[in-house]
């Protein structure tokens, strides 16, 4: 079982709740506004504790309130990647991918392919001496997986990663996280409120409610 999440959160007056049980590598969640894909999100990163139930990803738990497990934010390994891309504004494309590099790996690729595939993948060699403000959103979304993928995390978690961009960059960057999947196996959780978005991934769609 890849997906293994069952959990439960009362925030302000309302219940989240979800249950992901899943051997799809890529899974999404779909729902409404405010009901509580962000905050499912936090919950498998370690940022926001569910009141009960349990994350386990591959075979590993992260958190199980039974058991007292609670693996802290930081070894969870994810990369995240939010609506915006929250790229270092004083730091050229070439640093904010530098700064996902975990330490003692000077040029680590990810999952089997190198840093340079990934960027050529990625198709942002010719940005890597650019400032984020100078790039569209496509290209700064682009980077902002980059950065988060190098950060060789053991899941992928994409927060409506495309919901400002035009549809044929939508369409592109959703064959993109496809393919990165295919060629890495990383785990991925992607979320959207937009449901003909997700036609575009492979993988197990879970709809919150
Ligand atoms: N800090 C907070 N305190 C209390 N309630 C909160 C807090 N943050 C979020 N909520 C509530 O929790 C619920 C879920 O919020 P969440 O952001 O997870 O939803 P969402 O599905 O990601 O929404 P959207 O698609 O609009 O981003 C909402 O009803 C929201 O008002």
């Amino acid at each position: 079982m890849i997906f293994d999440i069952d959990i439960h959160l009362r925030r302000g007056d309302r219940d989240i709740a979800c249950r992901i049980r899943s051997d799809s590598g890529i899974i999404a969640l779909f729902g409404s506004s405010g009901v509580g894909k962000t905050s499912t999100l936090n919950m498998i990163a370690g940022l926001l504790r569910p009141d009960h139930g349990h994350i386990a990803i591959g075979g590993q738990r992260l958190f199980d309130s039974h058991a007292g497990i609670d693996i802290a934010a930081a070894r969870r390994r994810c990369g995240y990647v939010f609506q915006e891309p929250r790229l270092f504004p004083h730091m050229r494309v070439r640093a904010n991918l530098r700064y996902g590099r975990p330490r003692g790996q000077p040029d680590g690729g990810v999952h089997g392919l190198s840093q340079e595939a990934l960027i050529e993948l990625l198709g942002i060699e010719a940005l890597l001496d650019r400032w984020p403000a100078s790039l569209s959103g496509g290209e700064a979304q682009r980077v902002a997986i980059g950065r988060a993928l190098l950060s060789t995390p053991r899941l992928l978690l994409l927060d409506e990663p495309i919901s400002s961009l035009d549809l044929a960059r939508r369409t592109e960057i959703l064959a993109l996280i496809a393919r990165l999947h295919a060629l890495t196996g990383i785990a991925v959780v992607y979320v959207s409120h937009d449901r003909a978005e997700l036609d575009y991934l492979a993988g197990d769609v879970i709809a919150l409610s």
